[in-house]
């Protein structure tokens, strides 16, 4: 490997780090809305004029009304609805304004969204929630596809990995921040949650200022614009001013050969033609596999599982969670260009598969054995960590490396309107499923995690260290000379680099 091919310059470090603002903002946005239920739901049943305290007895106990419980429930799940909706226009906006702008115009969502929440109390507070909720949801349905898009156009091969988990260090890093500030005696106030909420919309601001100063897709100007010198450079900029970018441009030049046959690829024709089914399966069932293991069972119930398997201080183990989450999530960082994409994913995947039965052991014994609660609790942290090593971050970047320049967009926006489906499922029904099976919830996505173990280990490819046109290449061979075929083949000539 060429040593200068994985040298980090300081332009590719200044543009990853202001792409992950926006992973940042949609991981704040999913955080956000859970440590201030109880006070919002106050608000809004004062100015809706509902009572909310009844007294019984000599006590006097929070009571909260169905409209109430209604309007909250939807402030929660609008937000996903709004990223389901907007993540099938991603290949849209971002082959016709380009990354960066593209970007910058979606940040202006962010803004909206942020004010209607931020300056809810001055009029009817559910309602400005609603709506801003629903706008901060369609921005992140965006960004969640602008971000590795860009990252894995501007990185080099051999740190392509690394970069594109930064995407989901971003959105634990800000699932994180949001469970830390929502905490009462800081903005998780009754005077405060408006801040709270309206402080989403921050990184947006400071992120479109810094897209200024940022270089466009060196793939995007060549290959969808044909600007071949100002790609090559924006390709020194990124690499180092001794970089010799004739290798890069080279592929791009076959890659846009290819397209120019290609033409470009909607979302339909992703799924009529052959050449593309099995990467688009492999996709789409790396993303459910990432939503259908728990993860958000874990992440939007954590509080109450904890209260159930006798934890003390239930929201202190809750941060604890996103803290583990986010340290998992830098190890991964290093791993993923050493261990590769593939091991990593089913190593994650089969251990949480094992952390899911013994957590469903220790439920299942919590009442009758003493000591259950904490290894219930250490089983949910496994859990966590084994998530961000593979199935939380891999998924987001993979998609990009399977697909060239022509399908990329319209497999990102497929893959990501997947993942917003699968976990508006889990938000909507995992409480549900928890009350019907009690300590046996987690044996279902034992099941699961199983199915999507054997699925990665025949199905999905390594693609570590490897440029799309090796990637193909090597395929191409193993068909024609190997006995064996593999899965690979499924990239065919008019889907490669
Ligand atoms: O870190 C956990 C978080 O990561 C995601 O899967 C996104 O990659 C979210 O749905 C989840 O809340």
């Amino acid at each position: 490997m060429d040593r200068k091919e994985k040298s980090l310059t300081g332009t590719l470090i200044f543009t990853v780090s202001t792409a992950v603002l926006g992973s940042l903002q949609f991981g704040y946005g999913i955080g956000v809305i859970n440590a201030p239920q109880k006070i919002i739901e106050h608000h809004y049943a004062r100015k809706l004029g509902l009572v909310i305290m009844q007294k019984s007895g000599n006590m006097t106990e929070d009571y909260v009304p169905s409209t109430v419980t209604m309007y909250w429930s939807l402030s929660v799940s609008v937000f996903s609805i709004g990223g389901l909706v907007s993540s099938l226009f991603v290949g849209w906006i971002a082959d016709k304004l380009g990354r960066i702008k593209a970007t910058m115009v979606v940040n202006s969502l962010a803004v909206i969204g942020a004010l209607l929440m931020g300056l809810a109390p001055l009029g009817q507070a559910h309602a400005l929630v609603i709506a801003g909720r629903l706008i901060t949801g369609l921005y992140c349905g965006l960004i969640a596809g602008l971000v590795p898009i860009y990252i894995g156009e501007v990185s080099p091969t051999a740190l392509r990995g690394a970069l594109g988990t930064l995407h989901q260090l971003g959105i634990v890093t800000g699932i994180l921040i949001s469970q830390v500030v929502g905490l009462e005696f800081l903005l998780g106030s009754d005077k405060l949650w408006p801040v709270l909420l309206g402080l989403s919309g921050v990184p947006a601001v400071i992120q479109t200022v810094l897209l200024f100063f940022c270089p466009e897709s060196p793939r995007y100007v060549f290959i969808n614009l044909g600007r071949e010198e100002a790609a090559k450079s924006i390709l020194k900029k990124l690499r180092g001013d001794y970089y010799d970018p004739s290798k890069d441009l080279e592929e791009m030049r076959r890659e846009k050969e290819e397209a120019a046959s290609e033409k470009k690829v909607s979302i339909i024709q992703l799924f009529k033609s052959s050449n593309y089914r099995q990467p688009i399966l492999v996709s789409l069932v790396l993303h459910m596999s990432q939503q259908f293991s728990g993860i958000n069972g874990i992440f939007y119930y954590s509080t109450s599982i904890f209260t159930k398997a006798g934890i003390s201080q239930p929201i202190y183990a809750t941060i604890g969670v996103g803290a583990v989450n986010t340290v998992a999530t830098i190890v991964s960082v290093f791993l993923v260009e050493k261990a590769g994409r593939r091991s990593l994913y089913i190593i994650g995947l089969a251990g949480m598969c094992i952390c899911a039965i013994i957590m469903t052991i220790a439920l299942a014994l919590l009442s009758s054995h003493a000591g259950m609660s904490y290894l219930c609790m250490v089983a949910i942290f496994l859990f966590v960590v084994f998530f961000e090593v593979g199935p939380g971050p891999i998924p987001w970047f993979i998609v990009a490396e399977l697909f060239s320049q022509g399908p990329r967009p319209a497999a990102m926006a497929v893959s990501g309107f997947c993942n917003w489906s699968c976990n508006f499922i889990i938000g909507m029904c995992f409480q549900y499923i928890a009350d019907a099976c009690g300590p046996y919830v987690f044996i279902i996505f034992a099941v699961l995690l199983l199915g999507f173990t054997i699925f990665t280990y025949f199905k999905v490819p390594e693609t570590k260290g490897k440029s799309f046109e090796e990637i193909s290449a090597e395929f191409r061979k193993k068909k024609h000379g190997g006995k064996k075929s593999t899965e690979m083949e499924y990239l065919g000539t008019s889907s490669e680099a």
